[in-house]
């Protein structure tokens, strides 16, 4: 991803966990280094260091804001292993509110601020993915079990799930209290270290809506926010019950995939700007004709991996999260305790895949007025054309054919 970050986010530990972390050293003393673009500490409020939800949400939460009125796709998920604090960077508590509702409040703000002019809308939708079915969180009380929804695929929108409700609310209390809805709704249990374990991916999407005066035409963009809480990578404890060996499966199975398609992606960015820096050396060194060569050296040599994305509704949810129209960070909690020492490793491989990706963000532009502006820009570039045959001195008084096709089409 273009801007991926990585949130070291250790909370306090818990009883149990502390039992078995005992302040022993880690007798594995290889040192490992891994890249990010901000790291936090929050284990103990006291620590000059502890990095409190506002901090998270100033370098992160703006981030996403920002990047979503501007036009851009944005996502933020949290990755780690049960219990090391994604749902409270996502979600927060009551006394401590997260990522999602602080993005919430500050969209609201805007909302509010821009009344007058009516230019903007939040529809909202929650969803969860459950042992690789999508659930509605805010179908409220009028559905008992909710049939799983279908995802699908719009040629040019993308992945969606057809029937998800959209709720479109004016303020941020409104705002709030979907949030809280779709929180009761989700599916949670108690695991060895976690007492109320979420056991579902859940998304969380606003959809940044603005209406806009593009050459004098109506327009709107709409940039999607995808805030997705994911659910905790542990294995199953094979004591369990069936249920919960059930859902550790399916968890299991929709995070190994998105870290095959998080692997495949970066190994294709990284295909892709080392074939470019091919390129850019050839043509340097050899002028015009090498571009076809270097462009077959790239297209013969190691080809482009397949991205298995439809292997769980997680990664086709995400597709274009993952790897194309959008600006995604990745937020990677890991706890301090040494007993999770191999759980904080897998998690720190996989962000330090993850920020292999190169994503190609565009601003999503009304269909229409791309294409004005386009036809717009057409003109232009012939215009200069025909003004720069008709300075070449050779070319007074004769009428080329292509001059008396561009008058035609001008
Ligand atoms: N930085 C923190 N400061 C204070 N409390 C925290 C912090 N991070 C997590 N907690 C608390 O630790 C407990 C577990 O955190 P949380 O539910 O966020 O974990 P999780 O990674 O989402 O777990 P799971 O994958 O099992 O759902 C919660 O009670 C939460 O409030």
């Amino acid at each position: 991803f273009k801007d991926v970050a990585q949130r070291c986010a250790s909370r306090p530990l818990e009883g149990r966990l502390d039992g078995r972390s005992e302040g022993l050293p880690d007798s594995r003393e290889k040192v490992m280094e891994f890249g990010f673009d901000f790291c936090y500490w929050s284990v103990d409020p006291a620590a000059p260091n502890y990095a409190s939800q506002e901090e998270v949400f100033q370098d992160l939460g703006v981030c996403v804001l920002s990047g979503a009125s501007e036009g851009y796709n944005v996502c933020l998920f949290a990755y780690g292993q049960t219990g090391s604090g994604k749902t409270y960077t996502m979600m927060g508590t009551p006394d401590s509110i997260g990522l999602t509702p602080r993005i919430c409040q500050v969209s609201y703000w805007h909302l509010r601020d821009t009344k007058a002019n009516h230019n903007l809308i939040f529809p909202l939708s929650f969803l969860e993915i459950y042992n690789e079915r999508v659930r509605d969180l805010l179908r409220g009380a009028e559905q008992k079990k909710p049939a799983p929804l279908r995802v699908r695929e719009h040629p040019e929108k993308g992945p969606y799930v057809q029937g998800l409700s959209q709720h479109v609310v004016t303020d941020y209390k409104q705002a709030v209290d979907l949030l809280e809805e779709g929180i009761a709704n989700r599916i949670t249990a108690a695991t060895h270290v976690h007492d109320a374990s979420s056991r579902s991916h859940a998304i969380f999407t606003i959809q940044y809506t603005q209406a806009i005066l593009e050459n004098n035409l109506p327009s709107e963009i709409v940039s999607k926010i995808n805030l997705v809480d994911l659910a905790g990578s542990e294995r199953a404890d094979p004591q369990y019950c069936r249920d919960r060996i059930t859902e550790g499966a399916n968890i299991n199975k929709s995070l190994v995939t998105l870290g095959i398609v998080i692997s495949a992606l970066a190994q294709n960015s990284q295909m892709f700007s080392s074939s470019q820096s091919i390129n850019s050396v050839l043509s340097e060194g050899e002028g015009s004709t090498v571009g076809s060569q270097s462009s077959s050296l790239s297209g013969s040599g190691r080809r482009q991996c397949f991205i298995p994305y439809r292997d769980s509704v997680l990664t086709w949810l995400l597709k274009d999260s993952l790897g194309g129209n959008s600006k995604t960070i990745m937020i990677a909690t890991v706890s301090p305790s040494s007993s999770s020492y191999n759980e904080t490793l897998s998690t720190l491989r996989y962000a330090a895949h993850a920020r292999n990706i190169v994503n190609k963000p565009r601003v999503n532009e009304d269909a229409n007025v791309r294409l004005i502006r386009e036809l717009r820009e057409e003109i232009d570039r012939l215009k200069s054309m025909l003004l720069s045959f008709e300075m070449v001195p050779n070319f007074k008084g004769i009428v080329h054919p292509k001059m008396k096709l561009l008058e035609l089409s001008l």
